[in-house]
């Protein structure tokens, strides 16, 4: 027994010295650390010198990483540029605006990677935000096909509008039982219907009035075993990030069969989504709302390099990965905008001006929607001080110099950006960073002001821009405005533990996930007015 393990131990270290020396200068096999360039975050100022480095700060940060990042950086334990080491990756961190230019604008040197498309596939596959490359680019330029004007103009407005006003008679339904809501819940399930009928001709029937009932005060919806099973995966994969072992951890835990059963929900909707558009499709019926082509229609058409057709698993990868990113960033950035209007009645009673004067009591247009000023003003500072995909990943394809702060990247290296941190950032918003303050988006002229997309990168920046960042804020606005010129929102039970990462200090009001989530919902009591 003992012959046999030391056997093993001398093979590994033989394995490691061949592979050290075959890719000598690689960042797994070098000094991991760049000389001149804070090493960080740490606990209490060391230097993590044992094998796991980082790990363990890492791993019991979590619930509260974002507000640590955000603090070591005001008290000057990391600069703009930092690095940490977590076994088996070597990671720098970057919050320098042209950093971060250099990067997005090279998807080619600076991608997703293994270590990323490893711990996401469960969720996302090979669709787009887990891809590189050419695989990258099809589905890029086929998807982009649904984001034109026509669409907006004559489809997507009415659709957020019908459904923005199904939210609002639940928000009604709610006032007149004195029922606590959870805003976040219904515009989760509010943002999947619309998205639903948008880009794949479908209804996910979340919102039907019946689904609703008063429990012990509280306004519940029926659960959505689809939407649980993508809650719940969702949360399970954002927890691997910092886990080189979660395959053997989830394994250990019965994680692993959790996923399992949650992706077998997943894939049976997709395919009876993806199984009725075919039979649409077959029986020369188009696609709902009046469109001509949804996201399904563009993907079903589109062939692989031999000529054949996207498989199930293909598709599949699309629906999800849509999903993702049409449900989740819009319905979390609108449920901090009302906790954040609930926080500033000051915004709140501007933002009702603003419609009345613009709207007159209307619906939102194509048009109009450009002359809600203060609207977009009131979601972009939402999203800079809470943007929604917090942190990405990208692993370096050759070595390089990260041109703003001179570091250099070796290939291999994990490189972490945080338009979270970014936001909050003196720096580079000035003294009243944090502070909320939709003013700053308004320029001298009452125009929206354009802001440089890498100082602001909430969307991400480059090649690799949102694709659907015009139809967010359309849909925001539209909701946002539906709800202010109807309700008062009060906000309650913020000092419930359930919200907090860390209820003693008030940390952590965010959730685990691949974006930024209220943990614990947000919880209101609904006035008309
Ligand atoms: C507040 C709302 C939204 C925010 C903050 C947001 C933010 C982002 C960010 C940061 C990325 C880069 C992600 C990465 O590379 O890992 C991204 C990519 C993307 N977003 Fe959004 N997004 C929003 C809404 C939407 C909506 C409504 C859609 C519609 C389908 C959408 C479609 C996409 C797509 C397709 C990509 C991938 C682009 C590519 O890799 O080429 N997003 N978004």
């Amino acid at each position: 027994m003992i012959a046999t393990l030391l056997l093993l131990v001398a093979l590994v270290a033989a394995v490691y010295l061949y592979l050290a020396k075959k890719y000598e200068g690689r960042a797994i096999f070098s000094d991991p650390y760049i000389p001149g360039v804070t090493i960080g975050p740490t606990t209490h100022g060391l230097v993590p010198k044992f094998p796991w480095g980082h790990l363990r700060n890492a791993l019991k940060s979590q619930p509260t990483r974002l507000d640590a990042l955000v603090e070591f950086q005001e008290s000057g334990q990391i600069d703009e540029v930092w690095q940490a080491t977590i076994p088996g990756i070597n990671i720098v961190g970057t919050l320098n605006v042209a950093d971060l230019e250099h990067i997005l604008k090279d998807p080619y040197t600076f991608v997703k990677g293994k270590a990323f498309k490893r711990n996401f596939s469960t969720l996302l596959g090979d669709g787009i935000f887990n891809s590189d490359g050419d695989h990258w680019k099809i589905q890029r330029k086929t998807a982009s096909n649904i984001f034109n004007v026509k669409n907006f103009r004559d489809i997507y407005a009415d659709v957020f509008i019908e459904e923005s006003h199904l939210l609002t008679a639940h928000l009604l339904a709610a006032a007149e039982a004195n029922a606590i809501v959870d805003l976040q819940d219904l515009l989760l399930r509010s943002t999947l219907d619309s998205f639903g009928r948008i880009a794949l001709s479908t209804t996910f029937g979340c919102m039907d009035m019946q689904n609703a009932s008063i429990e012990k005060g509280h306004y519940i919806m029926k659960n959505v075993p689809f939407m649980e099973a993508f809650d719940n995966t969702n949360n399970i994969i954002a927890r691997r990030g910092p886990n080189p072992f979660w395959k053997l951890t989830e394994q250990l835990d019965g994680t692993a069969a959790r996923v399992q059963k949650y992706v077998e929900i997943m894939d049976g909707v997709a395919l009876k989504v993806i199984s009725e558009k075919k039979r649409n499709l077959a029986q020369g019926r188009s696609s709902s709302d009046g469109l001509k082509f949804d996201l399904l229609d563009l993907f079903l058409q589109t062939t692989n390099d031999d000529g054949t057709e996207l498989t199930f698993k293909q598709l599949r990868d699309v629906v999800l990965n849509f999903i993702i990113a049409g449900r989740d960033t819009t319905a979390q950035t609108l449920s901090w905008v009302f906790w954040r209007l609930a926080k500033h009645p000051n915004v709140e009673e501007k933002l009702r001006e603003e419609i009345q004067q613009v709207l007159k009591g209307g619906e939102v247009t194509y048009d109009s929607f450009k002359s809600l000023v203060y609207a977009q003003a009131v979601f972009n500072e939402t999203l800079r001080l809470h943007a929604n995909v917090p942190s990405n990943r990208k692993e370096v394809t050759r070595d390089d110099v990260l041109p703003g702060t001179k570091t250099p990247v070796k290939k291999g290296t994990t490189v972490l950006i945080h338009p979270f941190v970014m936001g909050h950032s003196k720096k580079i918003w000035g003294d009243d960073a944090t502070e909320f303050k939709p003013e700053r988006w308004i320029s001298a002229d009452g125009s929206l002001r354009k802001e440089n997309q890498f100082k602001w990168p909430v969307f991400n920046a480059g090649p690799r821009l949102c694709l659907g960042m015009n139809m967010a804020t359309q849909e925001a606005v539209v909701f946002m405005t539906e709800i202010v010129r109807k309700f008062h929102l009060e906000l309650v039970n913020e000092d419930d533990p359930k919200h907090w990462g860390n209820p003693e200090t008030k940390k952590g009001r965010y959730g685990l996930a691949l974006t930024l989530v209220m943990r614990g919902g947000v919880e209101f009591k609904v006035h008309p007015l």
